[in-house]
């Protein structure tokens, strides 16, 4: 990226006119600045990079026509199936019966349909899934569902199958959120974002690339490396009771920090501003309301000295072992802001991370977090043109 070169800095002098000057340049920049700001987003798969995509179609491009949505029914219809058919295959490896065993033939029904589910979602297929549901024996299987491979919106959908269900069903922007779907290869999302007047004001082009976060896709990624002015990494923080779906003798979160490190230490990847999202904190926080412990999976967690409740202690706590990658064999200095900022020296060159607590899910909170970001990575462009 070229950036212009400003003729001297703001601050270096009070005379006014100079002042407004330089103002005027910097609009200037930011109209005249056609390429625009690029974003990727890393992380293992369902940390909810692709949901963040969907944020920002909601939040800066028109949201979801009505055919888009009308395309995304198929698709919450198998992410029902997915996630009833997974819990109830799995109820005998966990020794689990059906509570009600007038309940059979639907459990039958279902996995008779096998994986790719039924060849039509009508009303039989429903009434058979809403039995299992309110099933005990289903829902303890659920309840237990760390123990196998689940859909996060599982639960989301399964309390939904009678809208779902209806013929005139058309998701809304909550459904969409929660509808998944594997990303395999890149996306490309365009949009642009008014830059808040504290910035100088102006319009900025925001261009943001989706990838697959399954190990097998990440190969992929390098083909994106070129230019990228920031990563938003995505962390699934409730994953800390989990195994990777492709590689069930792996922990999630520990995948998720392996592969940090690795990001945070690729040499393509030296320039661009790095901005940690500890996602799904409202899952993490129903885990721990449930009772479970992160400590059962990283016992370091008996160690950690923290001030705050079970949820607050673990969220710091995972927070501290992504931090603790940064600042391996480094200096490390705190900051106090809105989100915290550890800045890394690395020879000369300062390298700064930035963690960001977030429900990808929860509109309002990706917008606000967005501001923070979007007015971290502008200071960073406007301080690599000595502005700021
Ligand atoms: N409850 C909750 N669900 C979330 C959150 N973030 C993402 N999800 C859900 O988690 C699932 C996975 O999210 P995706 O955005 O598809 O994940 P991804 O990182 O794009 O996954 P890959 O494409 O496989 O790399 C989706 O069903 C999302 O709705 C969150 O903060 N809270
Ligand atoms: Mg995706």
């Amino acid at each position: 990226m070229k950036m212009p070169i400003l003729k001297c800095r703001k601050g270096e002098t009070d005379d006014e006119e100079n002042s407004k000057e330089i103002d005027r340049e910097i609009k200037q920049w930011i109209k005249s600045y056609n390429e625009a700001i690029k974003l990727l987003l890393l992380g293992t798969g369902e940390s909810g990079k692709t949901t963040i995509i969907k944020q920002m179609k909601i939040l800066h491009v028109q949201g979801f026509s009505a055919s888009d949505r009308a395309e995304k029914i198929q698709f919450i219809r198998q992410n029902i199936h997915e996630s009833i058919y997974d819990i109830t295959s799995h109820m005998p490896a966990l020794g689990l019966e059906l509570q009600n065993f007038s309940n059979e033939p639907s459990r039958q029904y279902i996995m008779r349909c096998g994986p790719q589910g039924p060849a039509e979602f009508d009303e039989e297929y429903f009434d058979h899934v809403l039995k299992l549901w309110r099933d005990g024996g289903v829902k303890e299987s659920f309840r237990r569902n760390n123990e196998y491979q689940l859909i996060d919106s599982a639960e989301y959908f399964l309390d939904r199958v009678d809208l779902v269900a209806r013929p005139d069903y058309l998701p809304s922007d909550a459904d969409l959120l929660r509808c998944r779907q594997k990303t395999t290869g890149i996306q490309k999302i365009e949009f642009k974002v008014k830059v808040p007047k504290s910035m100088q004001g102006g319009v900025q082009d925001f261009w943001m690339f989706d990838v697959g976060g399954q190990r097998g896709e990440r190969k992929k990624w390098i083909q994106v490396f070129e230019g990228i002015h920031a990563i938003w990494f995505l962390v699934a923080c409730s994953d800390f009771d989990q195994r990777l779906r492709e590689d069930l003798s792996q922990n999630r979160l520990k995948e998720a920090l392996e592969l940090f490190e690795d990001v945070w230490q690729s040499r393509f990847l030296l320039e661009a501003g790095l901005i940690v999202f500890l996602n799904k904190q409202d899952l993490l926080e129903n885990k721990i309301k449930q009772g479970k412990s992160i400590a059962t999976y990283f016992p370091e967690y008996n160690e950690y000295k923290a001030a705050g409740d079970e949820y607050t202690r673990t969220r710091l706590f995972i927070r501290s072992m992504f931090a603790d990658v940064t600042t391996r064999k480094r200096e490390r200095k705190k900051m106090s802001t809105s989100a915290e900022k550890f800045i890394v020296l690395e020879g000369n060159k300062p390298r700064e991370c930035f963690f960001h607590f977030t429900t990808a899910t929860d509109t309002d909170n990706v917008a606000a977090v967005f501001r923070d970001v979007h007015q971290i990575i502008l200071k960073q462009i406007f301080s690599s043109m000595g502005i700021f």
